[in-house]
């Protein structure tokens, strides 16, 4: 099978695509079919090495241009995403297997609006003026990290890319990006637009490989900061590795969000957020509501109403527009959800639609409700990363809120209710970084997106990535005599 935007290496290094066929053989392998669509290698030391150098030279003259230079190249990259749109969507498509449903809005555009957003704050970045006693007076500057090392999970190849890169760069920074060996397509594209937008060459630099790459990224010496996108357990080792460096780090990482409903809420309105939270990409989205906590009063009717809309998903191609519902990403996703669906099947919990895995090609399994799930089984306690939603009785606000909050994981939580003060009393209690009232799992660029707990530490998008991308020098200007004791 060919595809139509096929990168013509493997790597992106110092502006231009990098092969090295003494790495180890990395197949992409598209979801719908399970077929090789391409075969690129692992990243040598010589290729990481060749990215290293071409960021670290780059950086400092990327730094010394104005913030003003720097936006106008990362907003004219973002209009050639847009310009490229059905082109990118494809190639995400190919590359995770989500529906061009999907694609076609939800992944170059999200990375556009990153580095159009990101492009405008370039110029933006400044330091303050403190006065001080006697006249006297400091000043900040606020300057880049130097290198930054992405990593990005499999999920949203082109987003993570974009909301690591876009911010890293406005403020001066070079970075050296390693997507998930899942999913190695989308970031070469990224790479490639930013240079064609003028981005100098060395700034954005994609390696591809597994963790072995990606640990001799976040334990060189050279690098600065790393931010990460992936699993708790990935994100306690690279943590731990940047701390021994001294590294500035962000981590996005899982979550088992809880999202309750109120017997007060829109019916349909909840419903349609559980299916979000729970359904959409195949249900491999970070941020998904998948405790759904329902009021007793409410739970029959929801699980009607869920089971009527759940009927309507069109599974298949992902290729075709009509299609709503893909595969998962890999064979081994494929195998951690059904191991999941069986361990709540014997932990006692009631399927009510959905568990098989659908015959013929392609890693496909259908959409999957569990109801009558409680707070010990595994299923309600473990990221599952695929489309298994657990529904899970509650009685009071008082109680589920507590029961919401007893995870390891922070990263979002959702609410559905007319009841607007018990939503922001809701709010206000819920443990976790992105919060969500009659609505789940937006992601606009201007605001800030992240977890609290295990889920993480720093935020992506709006102002506030501008902090975990960039340091302040502090500068005193005396202006009286100098008081010395001797
Ligand atoms: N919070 C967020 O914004 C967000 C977004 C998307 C996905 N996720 C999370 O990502 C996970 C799914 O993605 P995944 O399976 O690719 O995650 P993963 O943790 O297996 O891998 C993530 C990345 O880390 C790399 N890696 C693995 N070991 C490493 C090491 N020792 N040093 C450096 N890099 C290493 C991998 O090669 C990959 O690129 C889920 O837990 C999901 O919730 C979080
Ligand atoms: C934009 N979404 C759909 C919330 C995805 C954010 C990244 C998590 O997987």
């Amino acid at each position: 099978m060919t595809y139509p935007t096929q990168p013509t290496s493997s790597h992106f290094v110092n502006g231009a695509y990098l092969e090295d066929a003494a790495g180890a053989a990395l197949p992409v392998i598209y979801p719908a079919t399970g077929q090789v669509i391409a075969t690129l290698h692992e990243a040598t030391p010589a290729v990481i090495e060749a990215a290293l150098i071409a960021a670290r030279d780059a950086q400092a003259e990327w730094a010394a241009m104005s913030g003003t230079e720097r936006g106008r190249i990362l907003r004219r990259a973002a209009d050639i995403m847009r310009d490229r749109n059905r082109e990118l969507s494809i190639l995400e498509t190919y590359d995770t297997g989500k529906p061009l449903q999907e694609t076609l809005v939800a992944d170059a555009t999200s990375g556009a609006d990153a580095l159009e957003y990101f492009g405008g704050l370039a110029a933006s970045l400044t330091g303050e003026h403190i006065p001080l006693g006697g006249g006297n007076w400091a000043y900040t500057v606020r300057q880049p990290l130097g290198v930054c090392v992405g990593i990005g999970a499999w999920n949203y190849p082109t987003q993570i890319a974009c909301w690591k890169g876009a911010p890293a760069l406005a403020c001066g920074n070079a970075m050296v990006f390693k997507p998930s060996e899942t999913t190695p397509l989308c970031a070469l594209k990224v790479a490639e637009i930013l240079h064609e937008a003028g981005l100098p060459a060395g700034l954005f630099n994609v390696v591809q490989g597994a963790g072995d790459v990606g640990r001799a990224l976040v334990t060189d010496a050279r690098v600065d900061k790393v931010s990460l996108t992936g699993s708790v357990p990935t994100g306690r080792k690279v943590y731990a590795a940047a701390a021994a460096g001294m590294k500035h780090v962000t981590m996005e990482l899982g979550g088992k969000s809880p999202l309750v409903i109120f017997d007060d809420a829109d019916l349909d309105d909840a419903v349609g957020g559980a299916i979000l939270g729970n359904f959409y990409s195949s249900g491999q989205v970070c941020s998904n509501g998948t405790r759904v906590f329902v009021q007793k009063g409410i739970k029959q009717a929801f699980l009607t109403r869920l089971a009527e809309r759940l009927a309507d998903a069109k599974i298949g191609d992902p290729m075709d527009e009509q299609v709503s519902f893909g595969p998962m990403v890999s064979e081994g996703q494929l195998g951690i959800v059904e191991r999941y669906i069986a361990k709540g099947i014997e932990e006692g919990a009631r399927l009510v639609t959905g568990g098989k895995r659908l015959d013929g090609q392609g890693y496909y399994i259908e959409p999957t409700v569990f109801a009558d799930v409680t707070d010990e089984m595994v299923i309600a306690r473990e990221e599952i990363f695929g489309p298994v939603m657990c529904v899970l009785d509650f009685e009071a606000e008082a109680e589920v809120l507590t029961r919401a909050n007893d995870t390891e994981y922070g990263l979002a939580a959702g609410v559905f209710t007319r009841d607007l003060t018990r939503a922001h009393r809701m709010v206000a209690g819920f443990q976790a970084g992105t919060c969500f009232i009659n609505s789940y799992n937006d992601a606009p660029v201007e605001v800030p997106f992240g977890g609290v707990k295990a889920s993480g530490v720093g935020r992506e998008n709006s102002k506030a990535a501008i902090e975990h991308y960039s340091q302040l020098k502090s500068v005193f200007v005396r202006m009286d005599r100098v008081e010395a004791p001797f």
